[in-house]
């Protein structure tokens, strides 16, 4: 069969449960994989794309290698692990501008700094098309796993909900972004919430997380899958800036902040009770915050009563 006709889901699903270990503190799906060191927990994550797949109208080869390092930096961070280093491949054909893979490396290695840590290195090789792999290491004293219990809250942290998407809803619809300065940012230079590894400190409170890639409708849906629970939406935040792009863009405000994709921003599932101790936690931190739901028994996600398409980013569907 081919990997088009099978689609990326459940191919990722066959892929990732080979050789893992059954036992392992971070089962095959979640954001990144982790090994018990010294006390606490060393965590590894690689993620790539195709150069043509995420590089939006106006965005520099540094953009793209700030991305890159972004993604999985995004997902250590949601796991609570502090990056260390990270790694950079490249795929190029042989027509591809030598500015081109310098940029993209000079961008990989400003944000691994961003992040307090080193770009350590990579891999350059022949290939089809051009394409880019970021690895990173992190540590964590205590790891959030993909985890929720009925009776949790639900609460997105960061600002990028629907920025994101109206960014990659610009790119395809041939939308200027002069007038809005923060979706083009949360587009092309979307920057991992180190901050939020200050919830190390309210680790008690919490039952799990999960990092946004593809969208916060597939992410709930990937959750809830994994653990055989529902999430009930009960509110969305949709910022000033979203709802005027929408308005302009003649799109609903509410798909963006659904949709969107690359929000490289954290879904936070709190245990009930724990609610004050970590929005508090949060504030002192700086990371926004917004609480839009609940966990329930009955497998699935609604939103406002009604169940929630399932649509999202994948690869092989273009
Ligand atoms: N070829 C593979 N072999 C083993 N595991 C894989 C493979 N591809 C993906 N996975 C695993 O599947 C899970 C989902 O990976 P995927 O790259 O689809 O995440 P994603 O949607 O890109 O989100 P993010 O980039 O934010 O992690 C991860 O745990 C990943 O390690
Ligand atoms: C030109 C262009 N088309 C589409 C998109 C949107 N997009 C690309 S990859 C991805 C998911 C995350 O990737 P991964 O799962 O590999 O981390 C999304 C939402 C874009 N940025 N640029
Ligand atoms: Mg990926």
């Amino acid at each position: 069969m081919r990997v088009d006709e099978l689609g990326e889901r459940a191919l990722v699903k066959q892929l990732a449960r080979i050789g893992y270990p059954p036992n392992a503190t971070l089962p095959p799906g979640d954001d990144a994989g982790a090994v018990p060191w010294g006390g606490g927990h060393l965590l590894l994550k690689t993620d790539g794309f195709a150069y043509r797949q995420v590089a939006l109208q106006g965005m520099s080869p540094e953009a793209v290698g700030w991305r890159a390092v972004t993604a999985v930096a995004s997902d250590l961070v949601a796991k609570l692990a502090r990056p260390l280093g990270f790694t950079l491949a490249l795929a190029a054909p042989g027509e591809a501008r030598v500015e081109t893979l310098v940029g993209l490396t000079r961008g990989a290695a400003r944000a691994a700094a961003a992040y307090g840590a080193a770009l350590l290195g990579g891999d350059t090789n022949a290939g089809g098309e051009l394409a880019i792999y970021a690895s990173g290491v992190g540590v964590a004293r205590a790891v959030l796993p993909r985890a929720a219990e009925p009776g949790d809250g639900v609460y997105l942290l960061g600002d990028r909900w629907g920025l994101s998407g109206a960014a990659i809803h610009a790119h395809y619809h041939g939308i200027p972004l002069d007038a809005y300065p923060a979706i083009r940012r949360a587009g092309h230079w979307p920057k991992a919430r180190l901050e939020v590894l200050a919830l190390g400190a309210v680790r008690d409170a919490l039952s799990g997380s999960a990092d946004s890639s593809d969208g916060l409708a597939e992410t709930l849906w990937q959750l809830a899958e994994a653990l055989g629970v529902g999430i009930h939406l009960e509110a969305l935040p949709v910022f000033p800036e979203v709802r005027a792009y929408a308005t302009e863009a003649g799109v609903d405000a509410h798909e963006l902040v659904l949709y969107g994709g690359e929000e490289y921003e954290v879904v936070l599932v709190v245990k009930p009770g724990g609610e004050a101790a970590v929005e508090r936690a949060l504030r002192a931190a700086g990371v926004p915050h917004h609480c839009v739901g609940r966990v329930v028994r009955e497998m699935g996600v609604w939103y406002r009563g009604e169940v929630l398409a399932r649509r999202g980013y994948a690869h092989f569907q273009d």
